[in-house]
Formats: C-alpha cells, structure tokens, sequence
C-alpha cells in the first residue's frame, strides 16, 4: 500500500535519512524503531510531507506523493499523531476532533453569512462524527473539556480520534506510547488492533515501548544514523545481532 523507495534526506549537509526504502502493507502493522536520532520521525515527516526528500519518492497504491503540500497527502489518506501533543488551546476535545474532517471548500466569509444554515447543519454532523469517534475511543465523557487539561495519555487518545475521523488509509503513530504506565500501554495495543480490525487501516508505528512493538506489530524496521538495517518479524529483528548491538543492547534478553 505505501512505498517508500530510495529515500534521502538532509539537513545542512548532514544525511538524516541514507536511501530509506520499505513497505507498509494493506492492513498491516509496521513497527519503526531505532535510537534517537536515527530518523525515524525524520520519515514520517517526509510522507508527511513536511520535509521534501533530495532523492527517492513516496508512493500509495502506486500513487507518488512526494513534493505534494501536507494537506493534499493528508487528503489522499494519509494521517498521523505526532512525538508530543498538538492539541489547539482553547479548544474543547470535541472541537479538537472536528478539525480532523476535511475543511468544507467553497465557503469565503460573504457565501458562508448567506449559507448560515448550511454552515450549521455542517458543523453538526461534524459534531455528531466526532462524538461516535471519541465515544470509540472511549473519550466521550471528556468531549466538553478543554483538550490541554487532559492527562497525556488522553491527549494521545483524542489525537488518534482526530486522525481517525476521516477514516485514513494509513496512520502514522508517532511515539504513542510515551509516559504511559503499563496497563495502559497494554489498552493502547489493543486499541491499535480494533484500528486495524474495524477501520482496515494500515499502521505505521515509531516507538521505544518494545512491549507495545512485540505485542502490536506485524513486522519490524529497524533504523540506526539514517539507514535501515533490519526489516522482519517481530522475533527476527528482536535476535539480530546488528539490531541488539545498535539499540535494544546486549542485556536485552536477559532483562527482557
Ligand atoms: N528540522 C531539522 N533540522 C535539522 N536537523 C534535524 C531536523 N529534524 C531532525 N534533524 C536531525 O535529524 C536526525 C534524525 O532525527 P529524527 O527526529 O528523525 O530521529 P528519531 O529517530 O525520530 O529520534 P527520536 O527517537 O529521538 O525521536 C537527528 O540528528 C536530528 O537532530
């Protein structure tokens, strides 16, 4: 479904990213990990299309996307959470999910003061689609709250729902596991296995968490200093000696 293929990128001179090429099945999750500052989030931010690659392209279905601005990548599908919070201050939690919708065209201040009540009954059905995705996230109860007053973990969930609102393609999970306790990384894994089962969407996930990784994914890439250097099974990636060396670190069996 996404192809990355050949992938460079680099900042003031410096490779980031080292002809990055991998796959992301339909209906797959795909765990990202590596050590800090391998590169990880620098990829996502190039499907993203915050960053423009120097060479190699991004594909869906088939469909190059790279060069194409954010919004036009997000719209063909593509959505993500990211390393820390982005929840808007000021915002309710229902609001913050609302913003994930599609930005309704066509509506300068002159034809929306004409439209009002076109205008409403659009801002209800979004309201009404971000309850049911927040009450799938189990978030409902918080929809009136401002989104910055919420625990981390819960800004984590109203993101997902905001990702999830136009129902993606694929999402891109950046860290979700971040500063939870362990019962709730447990929850989260599950959560991404109904993504996966109730929506068909594809998962790329970046993470430290290995019990979020070995229990969630499918199939590993592992990067280190901009390169990757293992693609496999969960159990495979986990016993290769480069991958223990570079990041998981020789006492990972035995503390694991
Ligand atoms: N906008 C930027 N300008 C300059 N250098 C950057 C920029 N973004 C990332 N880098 C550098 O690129 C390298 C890769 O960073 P990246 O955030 O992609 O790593 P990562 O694997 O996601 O790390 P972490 O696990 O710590 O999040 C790092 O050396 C980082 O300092």
């Amino acid at each position: 479904m996404l192809e990355l293929n050949d992938l460079s990128l680099s900042f003031g001179g410096v490779h980031v990213l080292k002809s990055v090429t991998f796959r992301l099945g339909q209906g797959e999750i795909l765990g990202l990990i590596g050590p800090n500052g391998a590169g990880k989030t620098s990829v996502m931010n190039v499907i993203t299309g915050i960053h423009r690659p120097l060479k190699g392209d991004v594909r869906l279905n088939g469909t190059a996307l790279t060069g194409l601005p954010a919004h036009v990548i997000a719209a063909n599908g593509i959505r993500r959470t990211f390393q820390t919070s982005l929840l808007c201050p000021g915002l309710t939690v229902v609001e913050n999910v609302m913003l994930g919708l599609e930005p309704r065209t066509g509506y300068g201040f002159l034809p929306a003061l004409l439209n009002a009540g076109s205008m409403r009954q659009h801002e209800t059905r979004a309201r009404t689609q971000a309850m049911e995705i927040l009450d799938w996230v189990g978030m409902a109860a918080f929809a009136g709250r401002l989104g910055t007053s919420l625990s981390f973990g819960q800004q984590r969930l109203v993101e997902i729902a905001r990702a999830l609102i136009s129902h993606p393609k694929v999402l891109l999970l950046d860290e979700p596991a971040v500063g939870l306790t362990e019962p709730r990384v447990l929850d989260l894994a599950e959560k991404i296995e109904q993504i996966r089962a109730e929506f068909g969407t594809s998962v790329l996930l970046i993470e430290h968490v290995m019990q979020l990784v070995l229990n969630s994914c499918d199939r590993v890439v592992v990067m280190n200093s901009g390169s990757v250097i293992a693609d496999g099974l969960p159990g495979q990636v986990t016993e290769d000696r480069n991958v223990i060396e570079s990041y998981l670190g020789r006492g990972y069996y035995v503390e694991g």
